[in-house]
């Protein structure tokens, strides 16, 4: 385990399959309960209406490898990345970050650092027609959501991971409003 001395705070981590709400659930925290985002990097296209430096920051494949990672991913053929610096950044702010990654990323975190800093959400669907529903909503192009869907990341993301049983919290993302409830009092839970 590494960086044990410099970090101090809560660090919500958030997963699940696409569209499963992790973004929406990421924003909430922010906007209503005093989180900071931490920003990661990320060599795919941006969507519309995402903005450099606050979304993401969005890489090339030349400049993706010119940061130095706390770890990186590969997913649906883009790379994903995220330093220690944001994340020390964010908790330095706020002492209560939150952070989107994929499980295989979720993973690493748990290896490489201390349990009592981290808090795992892993978000799940009501069903694959409303994960397509939501993907579709939000503007995503069929064929788009189509191989997204199709990628190994996202056929691992769309359950728990055996290796994240014990270790995650599964909210399930039906009805927008009573997930937001069911966040508060976890969040209440974990940091009262
Ligand atoms: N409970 C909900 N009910 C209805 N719509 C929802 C709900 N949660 C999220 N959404 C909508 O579903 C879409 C996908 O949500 P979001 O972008 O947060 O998912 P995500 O897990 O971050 O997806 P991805 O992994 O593809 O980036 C968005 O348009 C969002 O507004
Ligand atoms: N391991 C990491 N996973 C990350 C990081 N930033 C985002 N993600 C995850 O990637 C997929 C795809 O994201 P999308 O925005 O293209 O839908 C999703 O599961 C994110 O949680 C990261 O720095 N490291």
């Amino acid at each position: 385990m590494i960086f044990l001395k410099t970090l101090d705070g809560n660090l919500f981590i958030i997963c699940g399959a696409p569209g499963s709400g992790k973004t929406t659930v990421q924003t909430y925290l922010t906007k209503n309960l005093g989180f900071t985002k931490v920003v990661t990097h990320t060599t795919r296209p941006k969507r519309n209406g995402e903005q450099d430096g606050s979304d993401y920051y969005f890489e090339t494949k030349e400049t993706f490898f010119d940061k130095h990672y706390l770890e990186y991913v590969t997913y649906d053929d883009n790379y994903y990345g995220s330093s220690f610096e944001g994340l020390e950044r964010a908790l330095n702010q706020t002492k209560r970050a939150v952070i989107v990654l994929d499980t295989q990323g979720v993973l690493t975190y748990l290896d490489k650092l201390p349990a009592k800093l981290l808090t795992v959400i892993f978000l799940e669907l009501p069903s694959k027609a409303v994960q397509v529903k939501r993907l579709y909503a939000r503007g995503d192009k069929k064929a788009k959501i189509k191989q997204r869907l199709a990628s190994k990341e996202a056929k691992r993301d769309a359950k728990l991971p055996a290796q994240l049983r014990a270790k995650a919290n599964v909210l399930q993302n039906a009805e927008l409003q009573q997930t937001y409830v069911k966040l508060e009092q976890l969040v209440a839970d974990i940091l009262t």
